[in-house]
Parts: structure tokens; C-alpha cells; sequence
């Protein structure tokens, strides 16, 4: 891994403009991520079209958005400017949704905070037409929207000096349905682009159509994926469908896994059932999905970014995920730095016919149609490019349906550098999940790991990614009958009820209906009793979890635990230093009950460290049963254990 460049340096040596430099550090930005380093003099000296790759999370955004916003600055600064160019747009920026698009807008009035005089931005806004035309017409420097939204509002943008396009999220457009906006975008309001920037996590088929269609010898900046480096470790557990819930909330109620958490299922009616089952054991979960108005949808995420917990996410459309047949890589080199585009012309890749279509005007050019047959055009992609804050964690509580959407899943953990963990629970018996998993594998980084050779030496091996969860479902079995009994208590009667219940509290904090209610009181009183009338039930003596239901390893954690609380043993030695959260307790052979519990306690071991990993207490427990000890022995007092809560 290179080492990373402060900002302040590039500063220095590529000339950025200090109001610039001054709102990196408010946004305490200190090094250049590797995509930023890689990208900044490429787009703001060379001037040439670009196409930036990267995995998810490692600053796409800043790494298109300083150059851009250097370049207007300096063009804004020069003398000889004509006053129609200074009130005119200089950048567009499109994204596939709108959730998206905000999110880039704030990223912008956040990188402009020492400039909003002289780069003025406007987020296009069909549901708020009135302002977005006043933006448009005080002249805003860069304006950000869907394609859809840059049609719309075609009569009221001055693009005549629009020198830089950026398409983020590059990958998603076709599958959106922005085929033909995208076509006007080029051909009639922005028809001879200076330069093209495209920015994507990953180079599907889509891609591939897009950058022929749009840009011209594009240089590829493609940062290879450090995740070798251990920042995201990825693990699968195969378990029954049915039992997907009970693995969930247990690994949450005991901490295993560590929230902040998103926890992505297929479908709005899952994602409920799971925020349901959660909520009886006195958990609270959040759930964004496409059928939420997306100004709920945003306060949802919000929320999660402010407080943590768990959020329950689809990023699907119903029906939308039946595992589909990929299409192949369309082959860039996996080389970091800057590769040459190989093209001749923009809009046609020379000597190849391959994508070209005939399209509806009968012109010779690339289709712009979707490869994938996923629509999701909602207006959302939960799974992709939301900045989610700090997620420790995320669960697969459905395999995604293809590779690139477990891509952009679990790269909602483990962004900017920092650690996560990505654990999928794939459907025991599913020749679909099987056969995903291993299309999944063969295209994440493998896993690095430690085998001691002897005493002294070690060896670096490297292990599949998502990498076999060993750990045995019996040590949690005595969980099962409590999560039965929930499951049973959620019906599809209230898993309706619930989402009504959402709905209702979005029209009551509407501020668009405030007016509406003012005028109609019988409405709001209304809507308040049906909320009221549905409000959950949570069954709060399921809150606390009893000694005897937890596996052995954490009973004597426990115990451990408490008695360095009272002073008495334990000591630095005994505290679990790791940082990974899926552990595992080791089987120990032989020594007394007491000195075995000491081991056991001090060589957890984690995921990340050797081929010991997840092994299973339940070796112990069948040891203790055939000689009657624990639970097993005539003496045993099950109430006294409870006791001991
Ligand atoms: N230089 C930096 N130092 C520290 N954090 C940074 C830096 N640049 C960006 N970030 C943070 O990194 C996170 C990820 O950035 P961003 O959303 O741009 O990634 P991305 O590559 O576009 O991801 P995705 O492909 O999922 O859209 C954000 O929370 C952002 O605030």
C-alpha cells in the first residue's frame, strides 16, 4: 500500500486554492485517500476524460468533486471572463437517484464552504419547482440531479459554458432507466462535453456502454482493492432458511455483532418480519425500502447515522431478487494507476462493433439499454452509494442477487479506510445460493491468515472471501423456542399493520400536509387514533437473556466479567482485546472445570487469526453430558441459574 499524501502536500504541489485546502480540514480530511491522489492531477491537468474506479467506499466522491471545483475556481479567477460565462453552469452532475443526488449536494456545499460566493450549486428538485428555477436563474455553477430531472428542467439551464459532466454511480444508469434522458443530456444540452468524468464502483456491462457512448480516450484511473490490507472481512454462515432469524437475533442480543448494523433482506415484507422480531426482544430497528416516501426514507437514514443500532434495508423491488446469470467483466485491466483509454472518438470504440445498435433514429451508436434486468427505479438504491455512517457490520440476511450488488452491499461497512465485517447468511440447501456464493467469491479479495508453522514461524495463507463461518447452530439452540414463540406473534397481519403504521407517522410529520390538516382537524384526529390503535406490542420480559441460554464460552465470560467488576481476578489478561466481533469460544482438552473455563476464556479466537477459527463449545458440552457434568449432572439446579442473572 502506498502511503497516503496530506492534502496540504498536494495542495502545494498541484496548486489548490487554499479555500479548498481550509474546507478539507473543517471536514478533518487530512490524507488523500489513493482514488484522490490518483485523480487529481489527471482531471484538472491533463483535462482529459476520465473514468474513475474504485471499490465502495474509498472517496470517489472528493476524488471527482476537488478537481472539478479547482478548475472552476481558477477558470472563475481569470481575468477576461465574459459575464455570461460567470452566470452560467460550469459542472453537471448526474446521479441515479435522488437520494443520491442529495447526498452529493451536501457532500459539495461541504467542500465549498470557504467558497459559496464564488461556486454556487444547485440541487434540481421537481417537487420543488418555484426555488429550483430561482437557483437556475441566479446562475448556479454546478447543479446536481438525476437525468431525469436535467430534462425537466432543460428550458430553465444555461449550459452553453458546462465544461465538466460527471455521471456517479455509473453502473446503476441504465438499469434506472436513463437511457434516453442521458441521450438529450449529450446530444442537445451538452453536445460537445469538454470533459467527461464516470465514476463507479464496479465495471459491469453498463458501464461499458455508457463510457463509449459518452466520453473520448478516456484515461482509466482504477485504485486496485487494498481489502487484502484486513480493513473488510467477510464470512458465510449456511443455515436453514427458517432459522435465519434466530442466528440474527442472537449474534445481536450477545453482541457478536456489532452495530451499528445494516441488515439487508430482499423484500419490504422480510425486512419488516425482521424489524418485528427484533422490536419483541426489545431491540429497535429502523427499515428503509423503496415504498417509503423518500423524504421519510431520508429521515430514517438520518437517524441511523445519528444514533446507531440497526437498520433493516432492502434494496430491492419485490420480485426484483430472483438470482439472475451474471455478465462477464468487460476486462479492464486490474492494474493501479492510470490506464489509456483505448477509443477513438467519443460515442464509438474503433474497429469494434460489438454493443452498437441501431437505435430509434437510426444512427449508428451504442444502445443505452440495460444489461441487468433489474428496474429498480424508485428512485432509491439503498445498496449503493448511500454513505451510511460508522457501520460496524452487515448481514446478508438474504443472499443479493447478483455479485455486484454484494459489492455495493457490504460496502456500506468498512468505508474510508476504516475496519468491518460482512457476514451473509446463505439458505441451507439453495443450489441458487450456492452457486452465487461462489460467483461472489471468485470475485472478492481473499482473506489473509496466520497458520503457525511452529513455535517461532508463521505462513501468510490466503482463504476464499466470503470466507465458511464455523460455527455450530446447537450452541444456540436454547434460543429456539423463545424465537419461535415471537416468530408466531409476527403475522402478516402485522407486518401490514406496521407498515401502515409508518406510513401514518410519515403523513403526520409531513410538512407538506401541515396546511392540509390545519384546514381538516378531523383528518389528523383520525389518522392519530388509527396510530394509536396499532401501535406493537413488546413483550419486554424477552428483554434480558438468562445465563443458562448462553453458550458456555460466554457463560464463563460472564462470570469473568463480574467478578472484575467486584476486584477479584480476571485482570488485563482475561479482557478481550481483539477488534473483530465474530468470535468464537475454543474447545479446551483436559485440567480441572475451573482452570478449563480460564482457557477457555483467554483463547477466544477470532476470525481473523488462524485456521482454530469458530470452533465450537458443543464438542464440550457432549464430553459433559456423557459424564454428567453442568446441566447434565443429577444435581443440577436449573433455577439457580436463573437466579444468577
Ligand atoms: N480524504 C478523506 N479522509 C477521510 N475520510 C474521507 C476522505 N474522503 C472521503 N472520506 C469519507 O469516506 C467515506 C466514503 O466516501 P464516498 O461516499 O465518496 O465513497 P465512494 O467511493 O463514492 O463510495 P460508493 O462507491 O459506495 O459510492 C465518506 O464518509 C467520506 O466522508
Amino acid at each position: 500500500m502506498s502511503t497516503p499524501t496530506p492534502f496540504q502536500e498536494l495542495g502545494s504541489t498541484l496548486g489548490l486554492s487554499t479555500a479548498l485546502l481550509k474546507s478539507l480540514s473543517r471536514l478533518s480530511y487530512v490524507y488523500a485517500l489513493p482514488i484522490q491522489t490518483a485523480s487529481l492531477s489527471v482531471i484538472l491537468d491533463e483535462g482529459r476524460d476520465v473514468v474513475l474506479n474504485s471499490r465502495t467506499g474509498t472517496g470517489k466522491t472528493v476524488a471527482y468533486m476537488l478537481p472539478v471545483l479547482e478548475k472552476i475556481l481558477r477558470t472563475q479567477n481569470k481575468p477576461g471572463e465574459s459575464a455570461d460565462s460567470g452566470t452560467s453552469t460550469k459542472c453537471i452532475i448526474l446521479l441515479p437517484t435522488t437520494d443520491l443526488a442529495d447526498q452529493t449536494a451536501s457532500v459539495l456545499k461541504s467542500l465549498t464552504y470557504y467558497c459559496s460566493d464564488i461556486v454556487t450549486s444547485c440541487k434540481l428538485d421537481r417537487s420543488n419547482s418555484p426555488q429550483t428555477r430561482s437557483l437556475l436563474l441566479d446562475g448556479a455553477t454546478v447543479v446536481i440531479g438525476t437525468p431525469g430531472t436535467f430534462v425537466h428542467f432543460k428550458s430553465d439551464l444555461n449550459l452553453t459554458s458546462c465544461e465538466t459532466v460527471v455521471v456517479d454511480e455509473a453502473d446503476l444508469m441504465l438499469s434506472h432507466g436513463y437511457g434516453d434522458d442521458l441521450k438529450v443530456i449529450t446530444k442537445s444540452m451538452v453536445p460537445s462535453i469538454t470533459q467527461g468524468v464516470m465514476v463507479t464502483a464496479t465495471m459491469g456491462g453498463d458501464v461499458g456502454k455508457l463510457k463509449k457512448f459518452m466520453l473520448n480516450k478516456p484515461a482509466v484511473i482504477k485504485v486496485k482493492d487494498d481489502r487484502k490490507a484486513g480493513t473488510l472481512k467477510q464470512f458465510y454462515l449456511t443455515v436453514p432458511s427458517a432459522d435465519k432469524g434466530l442466528v440474527l437475533y442472537v449474534f445481536l442480543k450477545l453482541g457478536v455483532v456489532k452495530q451499528p448494523c445494516i441488515v439487508f433482506c430482499n423484500d419490504v415484507e422480510t425486512c419488516y418480519r425482521v424489524k418485528l422480531l427484533l422490536e419483541q426482544f426489545g431491540m429497535r430497528a429502523g427499515v428503509v425500502n423503496g415504498n417509503m416516501p423518500g423524504n421519510v426514507r431520508r429521515k430514517v437514514v438520518e437517524k441511523f447515522n445519528d444514533d446507531g443500532g440497526v437498520l433493516v434495508v432492502t434494496d430491492l423491488e419485490d420480485g426484483e431478487g430472483e438470482k439472475e446469470e451474471e455478465e462477464e467483466d468487460e476486462g479492464d485491466s486490474d492494474e493501479e494507476g492510470v490506464e489509456e483509454g483505448k477509443k477513438e472518438g467519443k460515442g464509438k470504440e474503433e474497429g469494434s462493433g460489438e454493443d452498437d445498435e441501431e437505435d430509434e433514429d437510426g444512427e449508428d451508436e451504442p444502445a443505452l439499454t440495460a444489461t441487468e434486468k433489474s428496474t429498480s427505479a424508485t428512485g432509491f438504491a439503498l445498496g449503493r452509494g448511500v454513505d451510511f455512517k460508522r457501520v460496524q457490520f452487515v448481514i446478508n440476511y438474504d443472499l443479493p442477487p447478483t455479485s455486484d450488488s454484494y459489492t455495493h452491499r457490504v460496502g456500506r461497512t468498512a468505508r474510508a479506510g476504516k475496519s468491518g465485517v460482512a457476514l451473509t447468511l446463505v439458505s441451507k440447501g439453495s443450489a441458487d445460493d450456492d452457486r452465487l456464493l461462489s460467483k461472489i467469491q471468485e470475485t472478492q479479495p481473499p482473506l489473509p491468515m496466520q497458520r503457525a508453522l511452529d513455535d517461532l514461524t508463521t505462513a501468510q495463507e490466503f482463504a476464499p472471501q466470503p470466507a465458511p463461518l464455523s460455527f455450530d447452530l446447537k450452541e444456540i439452540e436454547g434460543f429456539r423456542y423463545r424465537v419461535d414463540d415471537v416468530k408466531r406473534a409476527v403475522t402478516k397481519v402485522r407486518v401490514v399493520e406496521t407498515m401502515k403504521r409508518e406510513l401514518k407517522d410519515a403523513m403526520l410529520s409531513s410538512d407538506r400536509l401541515r396546511s392540509h390538516f390545519e384546514e381538516n382537524p378531523a383528518d389528523l384526529q383520525m389518522l392519530q387514533h388509527d396510530k394509536n390503535r396499532s401501535e406493537g406490542r413488546v413483550q419486554t420480559h424477552l428483554k434480558h437473556v438468562p445465563g443458562y441460554l448462553l453458550p458456555k464460552g460466554m457463560q464463563v465470560a460472564k462470570q469473568e466479567k463480574r467478578k472484575r467488576r467486584r476486584g477479584g481476578g480476571g485482570g488485563k489478561e482475561g479482557r478481550n482485546k481483539g477488534n473483530d466481533p465474530l468470535q468464537s469460544y475454543g474447545e479446551e482438552e483436559g485440567g480441572t472445570e475451573e482452570k478449563k473455563a480460564k482457557i477457555s476464556e483467554k483463547n477466544r479466537v477470532f476470525l481473523d487469526t488462524s485456521d482454530d477459527v469458530g470452533k465450537s463449545t458443543s464438542g464440550r458440552n457432549k464430553w459433559k453430558m456423557k459424564r454428567g457434568k453442568g446441566k447434565w449432572s443429577k444435581k443440577y439446579d436449573p433455577t439457580k441459574d436463573r437466579g444468577k442473572k
